[in-house]
């Protein structure tokens, strides 16, 4: 078994998600502000859970097309070690997204088809990661966060990124090794495939998930 695939858990809404996300040896929570999510938690409910985060566990808060007005307020509320930026954020806006609050950005990139990759380059040089999620459905609500995989073989032949990567998209306990073998991701990202109903998360199944990533 290898240890290198790195797991984040997004979507947490308890203490004691948090707690199992990284007892089951997640690297990463993802705290969900969007409106319309089941998922979305509140700026004082994220402060909490973000102030116990066991160490070791990086906290991402998952934000679409934030204005500076609501990141002013997250950033100065909640204690954070990356922005995941999951919206129509150009790269300008990324570029000055990160040099206005100084914390790591990971830009999502939605893909469905091969045309959809030429976005990886154009963010590569402004953000700090790269998470490569299913594109949503043509009127979807959720921008992610939709249970749906994307083609991996998209991936088998990429080049050269500049940047560290995620996968992410319909990520479940059965299919991340598979996933992983199939893309040769060394970062995963998970949120519907741990729940039990849209917004309530499955603790049981963090560890096979963490487990499986990494087999
Ligand atoms: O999870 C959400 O509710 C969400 C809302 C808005 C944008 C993104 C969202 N989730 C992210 O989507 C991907 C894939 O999720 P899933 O595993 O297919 O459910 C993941 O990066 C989540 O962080």
């Amino acid at each position: 078994m290898s240890d290198s695939v790195a797991v984040k858990i997004c979507g947490l809404r308890t203490a004691a998600d948090v707690d199992a996300a990284a007892d089951a040896g997640a690297r990463y929570c993802g705290f969900v502000f969007f409106e319309k999510s089941p998922r979305n938690v509140t700026l004082e409910l994220a402060c909490a859970l973000a102030t116990g985060t066991p160490v070791g566990l990086a906290r991402v808060a998952l934000v679409v097309n934030p204005d500076d007005v609501f990141l002013d307020a997250l950033t100065d509320a909640v204690p954070l070690d990356m922005l995941q930026l999951h919206g129509r954020e150009t790269p300008e806006r990324v570029a000055e997204i990160k040099s206005r609050y100084r914390l790591p950005v990971m830009k999502a990139i939605g893909i469905a088809g091969a045309e959809d990759l030429a976005a990886i380059d154009l963010y590569a040089p402004v953000c700090d990661q790269l998470l490569i999620d299913a594109k949503p459905p043509e009127g979807a609500d959720l921008p992610g966060g939709n249970g749906l995989a994307f083609d991996w073989q998209l991936l088998a032949d990429r080049k050269y990124w500049t940047r560290p990567w995620m996968l992410a998209g319909g990520l479940t306990p059965d299919n991340v090794a598979e996933a992983v073998r199939r893309t040769g991701a060394r970062q995963v990202d998970v949120s519907s495939g741990l729940e039990t109903s849209p917004g309530e998360k499955d603790s049981s199944l963090f560890s096979s998930f963490v487990q499986n990533a990494r087999a």
